[in-house]
């Protein structure tokens, strides 16, 4: 039985996965199975997705669009020998993939094709920071002009009328898409869903090319640090806020899941742009093994000075 596809994209920190946590929760009758791949080796996405009985599987180390193929091979076939455990697959990809790579074996293989249709291809944009993200990166275009859907996010924080230009720049680069906008932090979840694409998605350009290993990110990097020593949330909430105001230049996003002193639950850290947000997360189990792993994901970082920011930062300093 075929297993319709939604393939989720956007740019680092547009909001993809807090879209996907909607669509588990206005749509519980759903049993989805999710693909998760993340550019970073960290699995912090899996973890952020709120109905952990859904079955996830991780992509990570690496982006979709350059390890793709044999894990996402193998992941389908599992998954077509289980098609009783579930009822859709949602695929979010990572900030950086070109989404025509991701959807490249949902097209040219016959059997793929047959057996998990993509229904929609949607893009979240982040409003306030698209603009400069079309420009510093090849990415954001590609996953614009890739996609049937564009989630307009965060349009809280631009007036009525930027928001018109965005849509307006948004359609001269891809005159197909249709527009759905995030009102006041709720998706519209049930109107996406009853949208289908139009016809068999046209890749010519990808279909018979043979994939090319050279990187396409430029000097996009991408760091992991994973620390068991208990952090001094406070200082680090500080340290990383005057980063972001004072020397953040070409720094696209952070994530973490933060293990703090005296703290019996995570700590969720996200950043996108200047913004830094630290929430509560999952408690920590007894037997749980607390660590801390942050992501940082930019062009020409640094990585020994984040390390030295975040030594900085333990508990026991203080
Ligand atoms: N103000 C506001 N913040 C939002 C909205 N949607 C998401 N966010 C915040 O934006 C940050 C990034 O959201 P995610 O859902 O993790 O974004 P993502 O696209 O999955 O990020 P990557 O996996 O890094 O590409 C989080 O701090 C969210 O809470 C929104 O509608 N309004």
């Amino acid at each position: 039985m075929s297993k319709p596809v939604t393939i989720l994209t956007g740019f680092l920190g547009s909001g993809k996965t807090t879209f996907l946590n909607q669509v588990l929760e206005q749509k519980p009758s759903i049993r989805f199975a999710i693909v998760e791949n993340e550019f970073g080796e960290a699995g912090i996405d899996g973890e952020l997705i709120i109905k952990p009985d859904n079955e996830i599987f991780e992509l990570s180390n690496g982006c979709l669009c350059c390890s793709l193929n044999e894990g996402i091979y193998d992941i389908l076939n599992e998954l077509s020998h289980k098609t009783e455990q579930f009822d859709e697959l949602i695929i979010e990809t990572t900030g950086i993939a070109d989404p025509a790579n991701v959807a490249s074996p949902f097209f040219s293989h016959s059997e793929i094709k047959k057996d998990f249709p993509v229904k929609r291809i949607v893009c979240l944009v982040d409003v306030e920071l698209i603009e400069d993200q079309l420009t510093e990166t090849e990415e954001a275009i590609k996953q614009l002009a890739f996609s049937d859907i564009i989630l307009l996010n965060k349009t809280a924080k631009v007036s009525k009328v930027y928001l018109e230009e965005v849509k307006y720049k948004l359609l001269s680069i891809n005159p197909f898409i249709k527009f759905f906008e995030e009102n006041g932090m709720v998706f519209p979840v049930a109107e996406i869903f009853e949208t289908v694409r139009d016809a068999d998605l046209k890749i010519e350009e990808n279909e018979n090319k043979p994939h090319s290993h050279e990187h396409k990110h430029g000097k996009i990097k991408s760091f992991t640090f994973r620390f068991p020593e208990p952090f001094n949330d406070k200082e680090l909430q500080m340290r990383l806020f005057g980063y972001l105001v004072f020397e953040a230049k070409g720094l696209y996003r952070i994530k973490g899941i933060i293990n703090a002193k005296d703290v019996n639950h995570r700590l969720i850290l996200q950043s996108v742009g200047q913004s830094l947000n630290i929430s509560g997360g999952k408690a920590w189990q007894n037997d749980e093994i607390r660590e801390s792993k942050i992501v940082f994901i930019g062009k020409d970082l640094d990585k020994a000075f984040f390390e030295e920011m975040l030594r900085g930062c333990m508990a026991e300093k203080y």
